[in-house]
C-alpha cells in the first residue's frame, strides 16, 4: 500500500475506530444507567481502581523491574536502555458488593505478594475486605467488598421449576458475596443451630422451595414446635410432605421407626432395584426420591427426660429410641438416598445428642448466645476459627448469617443467607402438592412387597447400632 492509499483509507479506518468506541461508550452507559444504587456505586470503583493501576501496584509492591534490556543492549547514542517496570495486567469486574479482579502474575509478583499487598488495596480502592485466591493459573483472582454482604440482607424468590441439579444446596453468599453451596448427594445428614428468629427456618425453606418442584424428592417433616400440621412454620409446606408429626414424642418415634423400616427395605432392595449398591451412581429418580427428613426443634424428641415417676421413664425412653433412630437414619441412610436436616434452637448436647452431630457431614449454626453452644453446633474446632464464631453474629443486623465449616479446607465460612417469604413457600408447596409420593409405595412398586420385610427381619442391622 503506498503512502497516498493509506492517506485515502485513513478517514474510514479511524471512523470505524470512533463508531466501535460510541457504541462502547453508549452501551456502558445504558449498563449504568439501568444498573442498581449498588452497582452503580461498584462501576465508578471499578473504573478508579483500572485507571490507579498504574501507579497503586508499584507503590503496593506489586511490581517488578525486568533489567534485562531488551533485544538491542547498546542503542545508537551509546546508552544502555534502562530496566522497564512490569505491572501485573488486571481486568475488573464490577458487581452490587464491589469488583473482581482477575490479575495475571508476573515473576516474583504472585499469590503470596499479592495476599501481603490485601490491605493496602483494600485502603486504596475503599473497601471493607480484599481477599486473593488462585484463579487458573498464572493468574489471581482479587475480590474487594466496598459493602460488607453479611450485612445487606437479600432475598430469595423461588421459582417454581425443578432444579437442574437436585442436590445442590444453594446457601447463600461468603464475606466476599461469592455464592455458597453444599452437594448434599453422598450426605446423610445436615444440623442448623442457632438462637431463635436468626434464620434457620428461611434457610431450610429455600432448601425445601427449590427442591419440591422436582418429582424425585419427597419429604416428612417432625416439628417439635407445634401440635398439628396447621400450626408453625411447615403448615403450608407440610402439604407437600407425606408425612408430618407434631410434638408427640410416640408420634415422632412411629415415624422415625417407619423410616429407619423404609432404610433397611430400600438397602435390600437397592441392587435389584437399581442395579447398583449405592443410589448415587445413578441419582435419585420419581421412582427411588431422595428422602429428606427435616427434624425442626429436635430437642423435643431426643431430651434427657429426668425423673423416676411412670410418665418421665416412658419419655425418656422415647426420646432415647428416638436419637437412636435418627442415628440410624444418618449412619446408614446415604447410599439408599436418604438424607436428615435436624434444627434447633436449643444449644445444649442433648438437642442434637453428639452421636448424630458427629456423623453429619455438612453443619451450620446462625448466632449463638456462648462459645460453648457454639461448640454443641459446629463441633471443637470452632473454637480455633474466633472470627467465624457465630457468638460473633448476635447483633440484629447479622440475622441470616449462619457459620459453616468450609468442605475440603480447614476453618469455616460465614454466610450471608437469603430470606424466603412464608408466602413463597405456600405457593410453592401448593403447587408441587400433586408430587407427593409415600416412598414406601414407590419401592413397593419398583420391588414388590416382600423387598419390605426381607429388611425388617434383618437381624445384625438393629437399630440399635451405633
Ligand atoms: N435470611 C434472612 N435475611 C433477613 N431476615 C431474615 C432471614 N431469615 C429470617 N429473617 C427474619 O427473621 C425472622 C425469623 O426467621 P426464622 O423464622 O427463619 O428464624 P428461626 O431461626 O427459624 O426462628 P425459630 O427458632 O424461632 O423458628 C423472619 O420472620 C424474618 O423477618
Amino acid at each position: 500500500m503506498t503512502a497516498y492509499e493509506i492517506v485515502g483509507v485513513a478517514p474510514a479506518a479511524v471512523g470505524a475506530v470512533l463508531a466501535v468506541i460510541t457504541v462502547w461508550a453508549l452501551w456502558s452507559l445504558v449498563r449504568y444507567v439501568r444498573a442498581d444504587r449498588m452497582t452503580r456505586a461498584s462501576i465508578r470503583q471499578a473504573v478508579r481502581v483500572r485507571f490507579g493501576w498504574r501507579r497503586l501496584a508499584p507503590m503496593a509492591g506489586l511490581s517488578v523491574h525486568d533489567r534485562t534490556p531488551p533485544a538491542v543492549v547498546v542503542a545508537p547514542d551509546g546508552k544502555v536502555p534502562k530496566s522497564r517496570v512490569i505491572i501485573p495486567k488486571i481486568k475488573v469486574t464490577p458487581d452490587r458488593y464491589g469488583v473482581l479482579v482477575r490479575a495475571v502474575c508476573v515473576p516474583k509478583v504472585s499469590l503470596a505478594e499479592f495476599q501481603r499487598a490485601a490491605p493496602y488495596l483494600a485502603d486504596a480502592w475503599r473497601c471493607t475486605r480484599v481477599s486473593v485466591l488462585p484463579d487458573t493459573p498464572g493468574q489471581l483472582l482479587v475480590r474487594g467488598v466496598r459493602v460488607d454482604p453479611l450485612i445487606a440482607p437479600t432475598e430469595h424468590v423461588p421459582t417454581g421449576e425443578a432444579p437442574e441439579e437436585l442436590t445442590r444446596w444453594h446457601l447463600g453468599v461468603d464475606e466476599y458475596a461469592q455464592p455458597v453451596s453444599v452437594d448434599l448427594s453422598n450426605v446423610p445428614g445436615v444440623t442448623v443451630a442457632g438462637l431463635p428468629g436468626f434464620g434457620k427456618t428461611s434457610l431450610v425453606n429455600r432448601f425445601l422451595c427449590d427442591t419440591a418442584p422436582s418429582p424425585a424428592i419427597q419429604y416428612a417433616f417432625a416439628d417439635g414446635k407445634v401440635t398439628s400440621s396447621h400450626e408453625g412454620d411447615y403448615a403450608d409446606l407440610a402439604q407437600r410432605a407425606f408425612a408430618f408429626v407434631g410434638d408427640d414424642l410416640a408420634e415422632a418415634n412411629a415415624l422415625f421407626k417407619r423410616l429407619v423400616e423404609l432404610r433397611r427395605a430400600r438397602s435390600t432392595s437397592v441392587g435389584s432395584a437399581l442395579g447398583v449398591k449405592n443410589m448415587w451412581h445413578v441419582g435419585p429418580s420419581a421412582a427411588w426420591p431422595l428422602v429428606v427428613l427435616v427434624v425442626d426443634e429436635a430437642h423435643t424428641y431426643f431430651r434427657d427426660y429426668k425423673g423416676s415417676d411412670a410418665q418421665t421413664k416412658k419419655l425418656a425412653a422415647l426420646s432415647s429410641e428416638n436419637a437412636r433412630l435418627v442415628e440410624d437414619l444418618v449412619k446408614k441412610g446415604r447410599s439408599v438416598g436418604m438424607l436428615v436436616i435436624i434444627a434447633t434452637q436449643k444449644a445444649t448436647g442433648d438437642a442434637i445428642p453428639t452421636f448424630i452431630r458427629d456423623v453429619c457431614p455438612v453443619g451450620l449454626s446462625f448466632a449463638q448466645k456462648t462459645a460453648e453452644a457454639a461448640v454443641v453446633a459446629l463441633g471443637e474446632d470452632i473454637r480455633n476459627w474466633p472470627d467465624a464464631n457465630p457468638t460473633t453474629l448476635q447483633d440484629p443486623a447479622y440475622v441470616g448469617v449462619a457459620s459453616m465449616a468450609r468442605q475440603g479446607r480447614p476453618g469455616f465460612t460465614r454466610i450471608r443467607t437469603p430470606y424466603v417469604a412464608d408466602e413463597d413457600a405456600a405457593r410453592i408447596a401448593a403447587d408441587t402438592a400433586h408430587l407427593v409420593r409415600d416412598p414406601d409405595e414407590l419401592l413397593a412398586e419398583l420391588t414388590g412387597p416382600h423387598a419390605r420385610h426381607g429388611g425388617l427381619l434383618s437381624k445384625d442391622d438393629d437399630t440399635g447400632a451405633a
